[in-house]
Parts: C-alpha cells; sequence; structure tokens
C-alpha cells in the first residue's frame, strides 16, 4: 500500500485552478518533494493531503484511508509542519511540546520520554528551558519539527521547511531531516521551491506549475535524461531569435533548446562539437551573443527544460508574511 495516493485530485478557488487534476503516489519509507515556484499549487495540495481543505474533484488516500471520509484516521497517521512556524514565543521550548503532546492526546506517562527524544534528535536539549523569543529561525523551525513527531507520525507533511532561512541553517535542517526519516523510517512529503533541497533530500521529486505535474523522478534519472551537457546563451537583441533557434536545433548532438527571452539553454549530448557551430551560425545571422557557458546539467536545467521558464528563489512574499506578524506582535 502506498503512503501517500492521489487520483486526478483538483481544487478550484472561483476561476483559478490551484491543482489541476494531479495523480501520483508515494511509496511508504519515501522522501518525496514537490517542487515547484510561489502559485504552483504545493501548499494546496498539502493542505488537501492533511485535510484541512477539501478536493474539488478527485481523490486522496493517505496510508490507506481518504481524506475526505476517514479524515480523523488520516490526522492520526500523520504530522504536519506549516511554512510559517507555530511555536508560541513567550513559553519555552519544552512548554511548547508539553502543549503540542496534549493537544495530540499523548498518554500522560509517555510525555516527558518523548519530548526528551525528539529534543535529543533535533539538539535542542541544552535550549529546552529558554524562552522561545531567545531562539534563532533555524531553532525554531527545529522546535516545529520536533512538534509534529510526538505522536509518531506514520507521514510527515513539511510545507516549504526552510524558507526565509540563510543557507547554512537550511543545511542543518536537511541533516536533521533525514535524521528522522531514518531514525523513525518515516515516509516524508515536502514543499520546496529550492533546487538545492529538492535535489540534496528527496528520493523523488515531481515538479509541479500551474497546478499541473510535469514530471516525476529521482533527482538523477532526471538530470541524466538531459544529456551530458548544457549550454546556456545570452544573445543581446532578439530580433531574430526565431530563426537563430530554429537554427541551433538542427545541429547534431542537441536533442532540446528552451527560449526564455534572450536566454537560450541547450541540451546537448556533446557540448564541445556544438559550440563553434552556435558560433557560425550566429555570426551568419548577424546575431550578438552576450555570453555562452557549458555546463553539467542541474536540477534548475530539469526544471528549465519542463516549464520552459526558471524558478525564481521569491522569498519575499514569506518575508512579507513574517514581517506582518511581527508588526500584529509588536502591536499586541
Ligand atoms: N484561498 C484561496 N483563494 C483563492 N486563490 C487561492 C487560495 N489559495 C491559493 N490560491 C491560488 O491558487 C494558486 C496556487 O496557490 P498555492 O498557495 O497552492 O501555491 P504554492 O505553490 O504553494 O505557492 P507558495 O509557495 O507561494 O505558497 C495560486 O494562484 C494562488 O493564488
Amino acid at each position: 500500500m502506498s503512503a501517500i495516493e492521489t487520483k486526478s485530485l483538483t481544487k478550484s478557488f472561483g476561476n483559478v485552478i490551484a491543482v489541476n487534476d494531479i495523480s501520483f503516489s508515494v511509496e511508504s519509507g519515501e522522501i518525496f518533494g514537490f517542487l515547484g515556484p510561489n502559485g504552483a499549487g504545493k501548499s494546496t495540495t498539502m493542505m488537501i493531503l492533511t485535510t484541512l481543505l477539501k478536493p474539488t474533484s478527485g481523490q486522496a488516500l493517505i496510508s490507506g484511508f481518504d481524506v475526505m471520509t476517514d479524515a480523523k484516521k488520516v490526522r492520526e497517521s500523520i504530522g504536519y509542519v506549516q511554512q510559517e512556524t507555530t511555536v508560541d514565543e513567550y513559553l519555552t521550548g519544552r512548554e511548547n511540546l508539553i502543549l503540542q503532546a496534549k493537544l495530540n492526546h499523548i498518554p500522560k506517562n509517555e510525555i516527558n520520554q518523548r519530548i526528551d527524544s525528539v529534543l535529543e534528535l533535533i539538539e535542542l536539549t541544552d535550549k529546552q528551558h529558554d524562552s522561545v523569543v531567545t531562539y534563532s529561525g533555524g531553532m525554531r523551525k527545529r522546535l516545529d519539527i520536533a512538534g509534529g513527531l510526538l505522536h509518531r507520525p506514520k507521514v510527515l507533511f513539511l510545507d516549504e521547511p526552510t524558507v526565509g532561512l540563510d543557507i547554512q541553517t537550511r543545511r542543518k535542517i536537511w541533516k536533521y531531516l533525514k535524521k528522522i526519516h531514518d531514525e523513525f523510517e518515516m515516509t516524508i512529503f515536502l514543499t520546496t521551491h529550492y533546487m538545492e533541497e529538492a535535489d540534496q533530500l528527496c528520493d523523488r521529486v515531481g515538479i509541479i506549475d500551474g497546478g499541473q505535474i510535469q514530471v516525476i523522478d529521482s533527482p538523477k534519472n532526471m538530470k541524466n535524461a538531459m544529456g551530458n551537457e548544457v549550454i546556456s546563451i545570452i544573445i543581446e537583441d532578439e530580433e531574430n531569435l526565431d530563426s537563430f533557434s530554429s537554427e541551433l536545433q538542427k545541429i547534431e548532438f542537441v536533442n532540446k533548446i528552451n527560449v526564455d527571452g534572450p536566454k537560450l539553454t541547450l541540451f546537448a549530448s556533446n557540448g564541445t562539437e556544438v559550440i563553434p557551430k552556435i558560433f557560425q551560425i550566429s555570426s551568419d545571422l548577424k546575431i550578438k551573443i552576450v555570453s555562452i557557458a557549458l555546463t553539467q546539467p542541474t536540477l534548475d536545467d530539469v526544471f528549465i527544460s519542463y516549464t520552459g521558464h526558471e524558478i525564481r528563489d521569491d522569498d519575499s512574499k514569506f518575508n512579507r508574511k513574517r514581517e506582518h506578524a511581527k508588526m500584529k506582535r509588536l502591536r499586541a
């Protein structure tokens, strides 16, 4: 039985189809990531899977339980860590976890032992009696994750677990998530718009854009399928872009081309043979190349290949939300 299974899942908000007919399954023990830009439909999917939102049509099963008809059983078998931290900053770390344990109806005689073990796992034992207001962003996130583990869920959902954190803190969170996954043999479903996060953490990744899944595979297979090399070109003037692109397509060893404004990305199996031909064609068409680079494929290239555009690291929405929450706290 799959840990997560969706069949033609769809969610509309008025005219906006946030999630458009998506079907996928996640096997037990997998770390599975939904990778997509802001507004792709990641959070909406996760809210349906965690029973917080009803789908417009289609079906979703968690550990075999239907999110619509068996919502209570679904909630018992999942942990959910939201995008913004939900910890109370005027309580200590331990007090937050006690509150969380009570909300999850954990038997009284097990609460202390479970809290001790999750605190140790995320290395917050030393800080447990300090107010959360003194914690860094990364420590708050770790505490939030710990709260989601107390009832020992079979499937852990994490919505953008490292959004707004710096890269070192992000890497530390990845380390803890891998540790949690190994220790509890847990299925993890996460959403992210960070390529490196998907690449480093996930066994398989689903690329989602415009509410639809474009591809699902392991990061390694996705990169291998791109061909051996990626040639990124930026041209000065887009006037002859169409003829330039169609001539480039004819070059031997070029498997695929994506055009995004003045930026062209070529996926090729023999880049060093291709580059002189690119210069020949640009010279014939009187197109000025501003820059050209030959690299190995990354998950960024996979994303461009399937969606036709780059994923943008837009943390501004998150930062605005955080500022808003801060202002509310200051006013209170
Ligand atoms: N409650 C709502 N009412 C109307 N439209 C919504 C609502 N929630 C989401 N949407 C729209 O649905 C689409 C998908 O949004 P969703 O939040 O799922 O995307 P996302 O990939 O999680 O992006 P982000 O990382 O920015 O949260 C967007 O166009 C969004 O504006």
